[in-house]
This record gives C-alpha cells, sequence and structure tokens, in this order.
C-alpha cells in the first residue's frame, strides 16, 4: 500500500516534480489542488522558511496530519536577491512566468555576463499538528541567460542558465533538473533526515 503525502502547493509545475521524485519513494502526493474549500494561504512573510512554515501548517492543521510545503525563489546578486520570496509575483498578482521572466531580463539588460551569478533556493517544510515544524533548504546555482530558451520546467527555468550542464533549466529533462535542482537537493536533504519528522 503506498503511503500518502500531501504537499501544500498549487502549483502544478512543482507537484509534478514532487510526483516523479516521491514517486520513486513509494508515496501518492496529494496537493492543495486537491481541498479546494481552502482559502488561499497569504504567502506574506519575508522569507522562504516563514512562508514554507505557513503552508504547510495550515494544512496540517485544518487535515489534522503531517504536510510538507515547498517555499522557493530565484534569487539575483545583480539585483540585490530580487525577486526572492517575491518570485512567484514579481510581474503582479496573476503569478505570469512570461511577465516574470521579461520583468527580470529588462531589469538585467545593462547587467555583463560575469555579474549575472544567481540561484533558485527551496525550503520545505514539514509541519505536524501540535509539533515543532522542520525544515530542510536546497540551492541550486547558476546565471541568468540574455534570453529565455527551451520549454521544459516552470517558471523562471527558461532564464537559468546551468554552467554544468552548459544549457539552461528549461533545456534539461525533468529527470536532469530534478538531480541537480534546488528542489532535489531540499529533498534529499528531508529524505535524510526521515527520523526527524516520520
Ligand atoms: O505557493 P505554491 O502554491 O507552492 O506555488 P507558487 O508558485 O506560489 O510557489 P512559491 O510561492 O514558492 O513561489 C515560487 C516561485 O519561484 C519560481 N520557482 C520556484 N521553483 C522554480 C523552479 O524549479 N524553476 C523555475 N522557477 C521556480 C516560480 O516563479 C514560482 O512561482
Ligand atoms: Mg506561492
Amino acid at each position: 500500500m503506498k503511503i500518502e503525502l500531501v504537499i501544500a502547493t498549487q502549483n502544478k509545475g512543482k507537484l509534478a516534480e514532487f510526483e516523479q521524485m516521491f514517486g520513486v519513494e513509494g508515496f501518492e502526493v496529494k496537493s492543495l489542488i486537491d481541498y479546494p474549500e481552502l482559502p488561499e494561504i497569504n504567502e506574506d512573510g519575508q522569507t522562504f522558511a516563514e512562508n514554507a512554515a505557513k503552508k504547510a501548517e495550515t494544512l496540517a492543521n485544518y487535515l489534522n496530519q503531517m504536510v510538507i510545503a515547498d517555499d522557493s525563489g530565484l534569487v539575483i546578486d545583480a539585483l540585490n536577491g530580487r525577486p526572492g520570496v517575491y518570485s512567484a509575483r514579481y510581474a503582479g498578482e496573476e503569478k505570469s512566468d512570461v511577465a516574470n521572466m521579461d520583468k527580470v531580463l529588462k531589469e538585467m539588460v545593462d547587467i555583463p555576463a560575469e555579474d549575472r551569478s544567481a540561484r533558485f533556493v527551496c525550503v520545505m517544510a514539514v509541519a505536524k499538528p501540535n509539533e515543532t515544524t522542520k525544515f530542510y533548504e536546497g540551492v541550486c546555482e547558476g546565471t541568468i541567460s540574455l534570453e529565455a530558451v527551451g520549454t521544459n520546467g516552470f517558471g523562471y527555468d527558461p532564464i537559468f542558465y546551468v554552467p554544468s550542464f552548459e544549457k539552461t533549466m528549461a533545456q534539461l529533462s525533468s529527470e536532469q533538473k530534478n538531480k541537480i535542482s534546488h528542489r532535489g537537493n531540499a529533498l534529499n536533504r528531508l529524505l535524510d533526515n526521515k527520523d526527524e519528522w516520520r
């Protein structure tokens, strides 16, 4: 029998990656999409950890069971860490990947190649009712490309260049992305520390 695992996300791109990565571990993955009656969680925290905790704890208390959440984003050095915790809504409330990438590329037109360093950051929170929430972080280093290239993945993947592959994240297969991504790295930490949260 598969163990049910609930992820507090509405992001279908994230969810697909979770399903792929947790599928091998023998879990059945559920998400916020399965609980449409729950009001939207306001991600007003100043850090990835705060927002991840808020998402995980809200759903854990509602369902009275363990829930995992992922708060993640793109941190660009030349933009003083933006879009950071505002990654999903950087160009506005409609959460448009294309508009978000356009905004970043416009803000970076004058930034030379050597100053375009960036990283994807993912903080996973594991919440259980009446227990202290646990956190697992993963990072993936890269640079911001001059234009969007590739159609795989989601979010800022087409403008995130991964030096080790000499490709953007959106040119990688999902298997390749999961092996090196911030989310893959955070999930490996989480799975390496099962005794802390199971
Ligand atoms: O809060 P949930 O419902 O999980 O979905 P979300 O899309 O709002 O997720 P976040 O609040 O964590 O915001 C993260 C944003 O950062 C970007 N992002 C995160 N992980 C990414 C990845 O693997 N590739 C590209 N962009 C990513 C993307 O724009 C996301 O919308
Ligand atoms: Mg969000």
